[in-house]
Parts: C-alpha cells; structure tokens; sequence
C-alpha cells in the first residue's frame, strides 16, 4: 500500500531549528509527564501508554522531554497518512471527522460528544493558546484522537498553564501533526466521514491497521453509556469564564433536571445564568425519579454516536415530553425526533464547526452557530403537530423542532457555543419563557 501521493507532496512543517523558542514556552525541566488519571476510558481497541521520558531533546526544532516519534493514519479506503506524534503513543481506532473552529480547540478536546472520534482541525495553526483550567467542557477528555497540520512551537496566553503537548500527554490521548490535513479533510467531505486508525507502533504493518480500521464500527453503538455521569448530582460551577453566569443558585428561579448523555458545562453554565437551579441524572436515570422531583423543566443533553442506538433513552425521554417543559439539544435533539416517533439519518460527514449559518423560520433571523453532529432528524418523518423552527442554511437540514402542545423545543446545534459564537444563547430564554409559561 503506498503512502497518498498529496501526503508525500504535501509542504513540511513549518518550523525550522534556527527558529528561536519564545520567551514564554515551558523550560522542559518543568514538563512533568504523569501517568493517566484513574478511570480514563480510551475508546479505542488498543490501551495506549504515555511516552517515557527522556532527557531533554531537541527534535524538530523544539527542546522536549520526550522523543517526537513517527506516526500513521491510515484510513478505511486504504490511504495512509504519515504524521508526527505529539501526544500518547500506541495504537488507536476512531472515526474521523474535520472541525472548522479557528480556535477552541481545548473546548473540542473535552467535549463528551467526540467519544469514538478523532478530530482534525482544519485550521493548520493549533497549540499556540496552551491549555487553561476554565475552558474544559468535561473532567475528561472522551475522543479518540487530535490531528493537526502544524503544532504551535509557543504557547501565550495570559490564562495558559500548560501545553497542549502536556495536556494530551498527561490525559493519555493520541495527537498527530504535520500531516496534510486539507487533502485528507477533502476526501472525507467527498467520501463522507471514514474510520481510521492512528498508530505510532512501527511493528504493526499498514495492511494490520487497515484491517482494524475496517473491522471496527460505529454506527449502531451505544456510547452514551461510555461517558454520562454515575450518579445525580446538583452543578455547581468551580471556573472562572468571561461570561457572567456566576449567579447565586440559591436563589435560582428554575429547577430543572438535565439528563447527561455527555452533557458540556456549558450548559450548565448558561442555564444558571439564565435563573436555573440544576440536577444533573444519569443517562439511564428512570423518567419516574425525574419526575418525582417535580422539575420546572427537563434539559435532554448532547451526546456522543448514533442516537438510533440508544432506545432506553428514547423511551425516557418519551415517558418525560408532554409532563414538563423539555429542551433538546444535538443528541436531547435527535432523541425528541424519535420520541416523537421520526427517524434520524447518518449524514455524509456531518457539521462539526462554529460558523454554520442556521435560519429560525419563525422570524429569519440568521444565527452563526456551534455544531458538532453526524446525525440529523429527518423532518419528513416527524408527526403532525411537530413543527421545524430553524434549518442550516449550508444544506437546509433540520436544525431545530418545537411542539407547541408538548411544550417542546430542541435544537440540533449548540446555543452554548463553548467553542463558538454566542449568537443562539438566547435559547436558554426562550426555554425560560417555556417554563414561566408552563406555571401560568
Ligand atoms: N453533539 C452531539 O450531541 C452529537 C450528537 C450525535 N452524537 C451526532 O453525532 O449526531
């Protein structure tokens, strides 16, 4: 099998060892390597080891304690991709999709919904922000992998604690860089999404890791289970964000109960600045407990893989609508499309990005807004009564449902941006006025 001819003509990474390292950058005596923390789950097949350390070494124009090795992406269709690692080495299996986000990439990394995903960021500059402790949307990071184009030589940010580099190491997750990341972002928009297998072990053959890319799936696969909570809990913040949303839940206005299928904080975040005191249940948390509680409303969360794979949280979320107010986002979305009794579809490589124009067409109001989805409801297949509010302008898929006798809205984007522009924040509003409405 030969390497893919734009990967073997693609530039070099743009650094070179005459470059000097800026003023900022870690010395690498502070770089400590830990071992994971207890309970990672990786997704892939294979468990993964964090990079020995090593005495400094400069490799590819950058001091590190650790040696850069090798690394290949090799795709279902056949294609293999050389690479550098930058993150945990070993073997490790994922479907890979293309992100649009010029930044967030932190956001990205720790957003739940990516499990079983390996992420490539199509802007070709990441790294160059580091790492912060405020901007994690969960305590761990689910995907299966980052690929980038180049890897920032410096990080400057006034709120950086660590590298990315660091990050990815001490969290036991893959990272790839200097790879073609245009050339292969253009085959998965013309051949739709492929798996792939990310490897830095030089033992294994590309025809070996062809085949376990092949013989893994994704579609069908329950990988909420993977990544929701253990036990309910109340939210309470412990970040600082530039948002304000730092209220008092004392004296919150709304009990609301969210369903974490992979929940982002940022949810969480915007709802209690919007007045919500919340509960935060288990995937499999009985409809009957939920409402026990009495809640003002019921937020179904996004979450990672097929939600037609998921039929216990469909009859869930099927035993809540028509009690409550409710609120759906992305996976909550598409799990309301199926209560509701519509399908959802696999689309060809899905919306993963923070510019993707949708439409409300109850007023035509234009949003730019975050998405990160493979999935969407089929509007055809939705009951009379369930009305489409919002489209994505990029190829008039369903972006968003209500069902005004329900007290139902959803949404197939993310209001709570977290990467992304702030555009539909004003959602959590409108499910504000859903719940006063519902006290009338
Ligand atoms: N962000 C999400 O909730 C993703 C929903 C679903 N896993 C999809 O890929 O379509």
């Amino acid at each position: 099998m030969a390497a893919h001819p734009a990967t073997a003509s693609a530039p070099s990474r743009c650094l070179s060892s005459a470059r000097p390292r800026c003023a900022d950058h870690r010395s690498p005596s502070s770089l400590a390597v830990a071992a994971p923390p207890a309970g990672l789950r990786p997704c892939g097949s294979r468990a993964l080891r964090v990079r020995a350390k090593v005495a400094s070494v400069v490799d590819d124009g950058v001091e590190r304690p650790w040696k850069l090795s090798d690394a290949r992406l090799v795709l279902e269709d056949g294609s293999v991709w050389k690479a550098k690692s930058f993150g945990a080495s070993g073997t490790q299996v994922g479907e890979v999709v293309f992100n649009t986000s010029l930044t967030g990439y932190q956001e990205i990394l720790t957003d739940p919904s990516y499990a079983g995903q390996f992420v490539l960021m199509t802007n070709p500059h990441i790294g160059n922000t580091g790492v912060n402790p405020d901007d994690e949307e969960s305590n761990q990071c689910f995907l299966g992998g980052l690929i980038i184009r180049n890897l920032s030589i410096c990080t400057s940010n006034w709120r950086c604690k660590e590298t990315l580099e660091e990050y990815l190491m001490k969290r036991n997750i893959m990272g790839i860089y200097d790879v073609d990341t245009r050339a292969i972002t253009r085959r998965l928009r013309e051949d739709g999404s492929l798996i792939g297998v990310l490897s830095t072990d030089q033992s294994l053959t590309d025809d070996e890791l062809l085949e376990m890319a092949k013989k893994w799936k994704i579609v069908g696969v329950d990988l909420i289970s993977g990544v929701t909570c253990d036990a309910p809990y109340v939210w309470s913040d412990k970040t600082d964000s530039e948002w304000e949303f730092k209220k008092d839940q004392s004296s919150a206005t709304f009990n609301v109960v969210a369903y974490d299928f992979g929940i982002k904080h940022n949810i969480l975040r915007r709802l209690t600045s919007y007045g919500c005191k919340i509960t935060v249940v288990p995937a499999n948390w009985p409809a009957s407990e939920v409402l026990k509680l009495k809640p003002d409303g019921v937020l179904f969360s996004n979450g990672p893989g097929d939600p037609a794979a998921v039929s216990y949280a469909v009859k869930t979320v099927q035993e809540i609508i028509g009690k409550v107010p409710v609120f759906g986002i992305c996976m909550g979305h598409q799990l309301i499309g199926q209560a509701l009794g519509g399908r959802t579809f696999k689309m060809k490589f899905g919306h993963h990005g923070g510019n993707h124009p949708v439409c409300d067409l109850r007023s035509g109001r234009v949003d730019i807004s975050a998405q990160n989805h493979n999935y969407a409801v089929d509007p055809e297949s939705l009951p009379e009564g369930a009305k489409v509010t919002h489209i994505n302008l990029n190829d008039n898929s369903c972006a968003g449902l209500q069902y005004p006798k329900m007290k139902l809205m959803s949404l197939q984007y993310h209001p709570e941006s977290s990467p992304g522009p702030h555009d539909s924040d004003t959602a959590f509003g409108e499910f504000i006025e859903l719940m006063k409405s519902n006290r009338l």
